[in-house]
């Protein structure tokens, strides 16, 4: 039996999920709020985490070592790099990595620590259910590199930075970090973002203007997915 993890960062993210639903049980455990609900035969985990690497790792750990959840999905937003991203553009991605991990000073790549890898894979399971989906409803969905990193990237140099170093297609601030933790757990994971700025000097007027519609973008197809799970 499936129990499902669907967790964004912020509470924009979650909100427009949360209305799919009814009989919510919430728990609040380590500052923070676990929503539980039944949906399609489906026990489901809900949850934002706050923004940053930080916050969505205790959140992915704590839904699948607390809750057991066997599989996580991510809703949200994200910065676009790839110029074909327009603002509200669905991306799945297939990898993704840290663009502010950083010990080049050893002469490690960017991206890179020891133990670990520059880039994690999501379940190509999900991705696959995804573009089914995506395809049954006319919907177009980019597939490409996610790039994550502690800090609302707002300046082409950083943009350029993070594109040039990983190829990446977006930017966020939370999927890497939720990709090690399930990787590391074992935990099938999916990482969804609709397009809310393009991260350059004007981001932070986009951000606010696009938030909302670019999380409902996201969370109604996310819907749509669960739905065939
Ligand atoms: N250009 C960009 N750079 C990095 N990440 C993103 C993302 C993805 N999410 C949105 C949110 C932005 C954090 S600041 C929010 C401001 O809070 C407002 C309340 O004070 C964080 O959870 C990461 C969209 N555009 C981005």
């Amino acid at each position: 039996m499936t129990k499902l993890a669907i967790m964004g960062a912020m509470e924009e993210e979650i909100e427009p999920l949360l209305s799919y639903f009814d009989n919510i049980k919430i728990t609040n455990y380590a500052d923070n709020k676990y929503y539980e609900v039944n949906y399609n035969g489906l026990e489901i985990v809900i949850a934002y985490s706050k923004i940053g690497k930080v916050f969505a790792s205790l959140t992915a750990s704590t839904m699948i070592q607390k809750f057991g959840c066997d599989t996580l999905l991510f809703s949200g937003v994200a910065g676009g790099i790839n110029p074909s991203l327009k603002i509200g553009d669905l991306i799945i991605a297939d990898k993704l990595c840290q663009h502010d991990l950083d010990i080049t000073a050893f002469g490690h790549p960017n991206g890179y620590v020891p133990g670990g890898k520059i880039f994690v894979e999501t379940s190509n399971e999900l991705r696959e259910v995804a573009k089914k989906v995506a395809q049954e409803n006319k919907l177009d969905v980019f597939e490409g590199i996610i790039a994550t990193g502690d800090q609302f990237v707002h300046s082409k140099e950083r943009k350029e930075f993070v594109q040039e170093k990983f190829n990446a297609d977006a930017l966020e601030m939370e999927g890497a970090s939720v990709a090690v933790i399930c990787d590391s757990l074992n935990i099938p994971f999916f990482i969804l973002r609709a397009i809310s700025d393009v991260a350059d000097m004007d981001a932070g007027f986009d951000f606010d203007e696009f938030l909302k519609s670019s999380a409902k973008n996201s969370a109604n197809f996310l819907i749509k997915i669960v739905e065939q799970l």
